[in-house]
């Protein structure tokens, strides 16, 4: 756990960070965010003091950590920048076992640490241990930083946009990694970011700042659905809050029991359409519940990419519905056995 009471930063008589108070409980991953200037970085820097702080207090833990000298603090707290801030003489192993050098691990510990770390990010530890910054790719480069951020354990891990500087496709797989990453360590995070679709995805308690003020510390959900004010709501954006909403929902939440197309009793309780399924369970096609249907039983051939699982985020679910133009989606097991359907009804029906 991580608390931050009434952090305040004063350059030349200005508060670019003013009275800011909130804490990341035990594995929590608490994203900061809000327009450029704001003051997110410099907060940030507060927490391990890089930036000295003018007036507030930090708690690690149950500890006051407000006076503990910086190396002790930088011991006890992971930083990760976007610009990986990776040293370009010392190798991909030197480069993760910094902190644990400093704390002076055997070699064995340390030795055995970055492979572990290396098959956390699933960088295989022969193959990437030796190699120097410059030989990797902008992705491989900020895993290693992340990793390196990690060796020691730490109780937090601090992350500055890290993935601000790498393409949106890799940029994509790091924020999914990380969300895995996260699953696995329980570890408690405090990542800035400017944007919001990134902090929708991974956060779970996202603090808006504006003009180095706290304006609003929830959940994701609450920020859209009961933003404290109007800087919070354009901010998070009017137009597209159902979409945004869609991609925190899951299909599970949606999902609902298939009409099977044999089965009398579904046919006759008004189902406009139903599921053909084989002998296996499979879904094969729809017969009906085309989005530019004329009323008769037009049939639809279900394909690979024309289904939804369980744990799909509802944004994607929704996505393949309209791309094929059917009012369902068929939900599959890891067999690919029929288990529910979700629905384009069932997705305007539910409250948010
Ligand atoms: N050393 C400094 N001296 C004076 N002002 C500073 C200093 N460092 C930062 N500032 C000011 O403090 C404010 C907050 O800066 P900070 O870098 O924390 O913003 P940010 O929200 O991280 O912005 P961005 O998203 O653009 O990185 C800005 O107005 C900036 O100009």
């Amino acid at each position: 756990m991580i608390e931050l009471e009434g952090l305040t930063k004063t350059y030349a008589g200005k508060d670019v960070v003013q009275d800011v108070s909130l804490r990341v409980e035990s594995g929590e991953f608490g994203v900061l965010i809000g327009p450029s200037g704001c003051g997110k970085s410099t907060t940030l820097r507060m927490i391990n003091r890089l930036i000295p702080l003018t007036r507030g207090r930090i708690i690690l833990g149950d500890e006051d950590v407000t006076q503990l000298p910086p190396e002790q603090l930088r011991r006890r707290i992971g930083y990760a920048i976007q610009s990986i801030g990776l040293f370009p003489h010392w190798t991909v192993a030197e480069n993760i076992a910094v902190v644990p050098g400093l704390l002076k691990w055997a070699k064995s510990r340390s030795d055995a640490r970055v492979d572990e770390l290396l098959n956390l990010f699933h960088l295989d530890a022969g193959e990437f241990r030796d190699k120097y910054p410059h030989q990797l790719s902008g992705g491989q480069a900020q895993r290693v930083g992340v990793a390196r951020a990690l060796a020691a354990d730490p109780e937090v891990l601090l992350m500055d946009e890290p993935f601000g500087a790498v393409d949106p496709i890799t940029r994509e797989v790091l924020q999914n990694e990380m969300l895995r990453v996260h699953a696995q360590t329980r570890k408690t995070i405090v990542f800035v970011t400017h944007d919001m679709d990134e902090a929708l995805k991974l956060a779970s308690r996202i603090a808006i700042l504006n003009a180095g003020r706290l304006v609003q510390y929830d959940r994701p959900i609450e920020l859209l659905t009961q933003p404290a004010d109007d800087f919070v709501n354009d901010f998070i954006g009017k137009a597209d809050l159902g979409l945004k909403l869609l991609s925190r929902r899951w299909v599970h939440q949606y999902q609902r029991q298939a009409p099977l197309f044999d089965d009398t009793t579904a046919q006759s309780t008004g189902n406009q359409h139903a599921w053909e399924v084989d002998a296996q369970r499979h879904p094969i096609r729809l017969h009906g519940g085309r989005l530019d249907g004329d009323g008769t039983r037009q049939r639809t051939e279900v394909n690979a990419e024309w289904v939804a699982t369980a744990e799909m985020p509802m944004k994607e679910a929704l996505s393949r519905m309209v791309w094929f133009r059917v009012m369902a989606l068929p939900v599959i097991d890891a067999e690919g056995r029929l288990i529910g359907e979700v629905t384009m009804h069932g997705v305007m029906g539910r409250q948010p």
